[in-house]
């Protein structure tokens, strides 16, 4: 089989529009879709070759079809579901799922492509809407290695770093699951963090200042607390998205029979954002539990 050329990706939000916008930006011929009409106009002045809400009239025309809709619902909708696309793609193509789904979610679609003779990368992803606008993301891969020939420049486009955990589908979602364990850890410890300064009347932006150049720091402090010091919650990566991955990490393990305290705590400050109504703000709103204290307003 011949590398991909022409390329469908579902999903035009945070990171698939940054993703989109990469491989036109390295010669693939892209199409985009997406529920929502803002983003296929904002991929069609891009140059992609169509965009719309439905992948299915384009599905015989593409080598790849790349899933970067939020959850496995979406994932198992877009493909066989009332509209399903799978079923109108050329036999042998390529579906590569950049989704945050559990692995045992991802071999369940894996069974149904196989089924109808479509090949499958599982292709978690990580970076932030930042990296997936300039191509620079980690991606966490597992798949038959011929398939990666296949999608070598695919990867080229989107990536930085391709890890290919293994050829077994759910490799790689089972690393993706364990980094957002950290990553929602992360982001729960920095946002506790941040509210203990506030409480304790030290400047924010100093706090944020010492962390930064000191040994509490972590990826995650410093990608989302900027967000709490501007009060700017736009969603980059929402509260609700770490709700549902820190619901996969907790699932994973319970059926591993693993106990994960740090884990469910953080999902647990997650669940209490989402309640108070914070579900569809960046990550950063779960700082917004911790009550007495100010924080920066928005500008
Ligand atoms: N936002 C982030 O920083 C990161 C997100 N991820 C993962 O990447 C995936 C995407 O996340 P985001 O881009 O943040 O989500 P998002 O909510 O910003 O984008 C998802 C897009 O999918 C579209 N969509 C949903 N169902 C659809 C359908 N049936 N047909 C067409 N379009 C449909 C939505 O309209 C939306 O534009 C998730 O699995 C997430 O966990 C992974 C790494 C980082
Ligand atoms: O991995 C990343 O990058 C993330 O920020 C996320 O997975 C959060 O959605």
């Amino acid at each position: 089989m011949s590398a991909v050329s022409r390329i469908g990706l579902v999903g035009l939000g945070s990171m698939g529009m940054g993703m989109a916008k990469s491989l036109i930006r390295a010669g693939f011929d892209t199409l985009g879709f997406d529920l929502n009409p803002d983003a296929c106009a904002a991929l069609s002045e891009a140059g992609a070759v169509a965009a719309g809400p439905s992948a299915l009239p384009y599905a015989a025309e593409l080598d790849a079809l790349v899933l970067v809709v939020v959850n496995g619902a979406q994932v198992e909708s877009v493909l066989f579901g009332e509209h399903g696309v799978a079923k109108a793609l050329r036999p042998g193509s390529l579906v590569v799922i950049c989704s945050t789904m559990a692995a045992s979610q991802t071999k369940a679609v894996h069974q149904r492509l196989s089924e109808l003779n479509l090949e499958l990368i599982d292709a978690p992803i990580s970076g932030g809407a930042i990296k997936a606008a300039d191509g620079k993301l980690s991606v966490m891969a597992s798949g038959k290695p011929e398939l990666f020939e296949r999608a070598k420049g695919l990867f080229d486009a989107i990536a930085e770093r391709l890890y290919v955990i293994g050829p077994d589908i759910g490799q790689g979602s089972t690393v993706k699951t364990i980094h957002q364990l950290l990553a929602g850890v992360h982001i729960a410890a920095a946002a506790e963090a941040m509210a203990m300064a506030a409480k304790a009347d030290i400047p924010l932006d100093l706090m944020f200042d010492v962390v930064t150049h000191s040994a509490g720091n972590s990826w995650m402090f410093e990608n989302r607390v900027p967000h709490i010091l501007d009060g700017d919650y736009t969603p980059r990566s929402s509260v609700d998205i770490f709700v549902k991955d820190l619901g996969l990490v907790l699932d994973t393990a319970h059926q591993m029979k693993f106990p994960l305290p740090l884990a469910s705590a953080a999902h647990q400050m997650f669940l209490a954002a989402s309640n108070e109504g914070f579900g569809r703000e960046d990550d950063a709103a779960v700082v917004k539990i911790f009550k007495g204290i100010e924080l920066p307003e928005g500008k």
